[in-house]
């Protein structure tokens, strides 16, 4: 049993420590501080309160490879992401934006020619590819490009997941169900027509009730496929108000195309690009250096597209 830990930011693995899966907010193994002037020791209950939520690590990635067939889609992907901070990943469409992203939460698992290899750790677990995709999507949230409202009504949308997970009680239901609408500034909109059909809503709106269906089950991350292409202007600066008050309880991964987007909501920007025929990751960094000191001859190509 481990006593005493370090700032959970870069490493929450020991080789020889057995670890037992955590919950969220809970640490495994820590290998260094989370900044030069932080040493403070903590037990594994704790959070070490010197330092920043956003400097905590809430998933890591190593050397993530992901094929169809004999095609190699991205290759050697490392990176890690922050916990309660956006984190926006760009590049040039077939760069391997939306296979880096499911690949996060296993929904390659669904195309039956698609193989990954490499580790993604959670901070409450040691690799997804250990864990039951139901139990890991109890935890991560996803939103696609386009709106995927089922076609039942309003209500029955969001009651899904939560009968999927067990949650049977009418009460918790509706409760729920009306603090996730309002969470999307929803429910005001449609209080009076939740049994309507959640396709009579206009785009933006299907948006905003498939991100409550996201978040009704409380993830602790949150993947967001271009979630403002299909919308409009006004549409997309209530999703990108969503996505900046989210993060402050919750870490989102967002894809996007929109370079004024991710200089608007992200804290950490990732760069990739299709080198050899393969996707890879070029430059990661916090929002400021990324856009104010972009080092990668492509990253400064790309921001004069910006
Ligand atoms: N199910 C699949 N079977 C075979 N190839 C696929 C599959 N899904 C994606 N690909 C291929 O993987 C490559 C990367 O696609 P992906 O959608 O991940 O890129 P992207 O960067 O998200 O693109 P965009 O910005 O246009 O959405 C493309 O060449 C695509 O054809």
């Amino acid at each position: 049993m481990v006593d005493n830990k370090q700032c959970p930011v870069s490493d929450f693995e020991i080789s020889g420590i057995e670890l037992e899966a955590s919950l969220p907010n809970q640490y495994a193994s820590i290998a260094e501080p989370c900044s030069e002037d932080c040493d403070t020791k903590f037990t594994i209950e704790e959070d070490c309160s010197s330092c920043k939520p956003e400097q905590y690590c809430c998933i890591e990635i190593n050397n993530i490879c992901i094929n169809f067939g004999k095609a190699k889609i991205i290759e050697d992907v490392s990176l890690k992401i922050y916990r309660n901070a956006v984190t926006a990943i760009i590049g040039p469409s077939g760069c391997g934006k939306s296979s880096f992203l499911c690949g996060i939460n296993k929904l390659t698992d669904l195309f039956p020619n698609c193989q990954v290899n490499g580790s993604v750790k959670f901070e409450w677990d040691h690799s997804i590819y250990t864990q039951k995709a139901s139990l890991l999507r109890r935890h991560v949230g996803m939103l696609f490009q386009k709106p995927n409202p089922f076609p039942f009504s309003i209500r029955k949308n969001l009651e899904f997941p939560l009968r999927e997970h067990g949650i049977s009680d009418p009460y918790e239901i509706s409760v729920k169900v009306e603090k996730a609408l309002s969470d999307v500034g929803l429910w005001d909109e449609v209080k009076d027509r939740v049994d309507e059909s959640a396709l009579s809503l206009s785009g933006g709106q299907q948006q905003r009730l498939c991100l409550a269906r996201a978040l009704i089950l409380e993830p602790s991350v949150l993947l967001m496929d271009e979630p403002c292409s299909a919308l409009d202007p006004m549409a997309t600066k209530k999703i990108e108000g969503l996505i900046q008050e989210l993060s402050k309880k919750m870490t989102v991964i967002l894809v996007t195309h929109n370079l004024s987007q991710a200089k608007r909501v992200a804290d950490h920007v990732a760069l990739f690009w299709k080198t050899d025929n393969i996707g890879r990751l070029i430059e990661y960094g916090s929002v400021d250096d990324f856009f104010g000191q972009p080092k990668h001859e492509l990253t400064k190509t790309y921001l004069e597209f910006g």
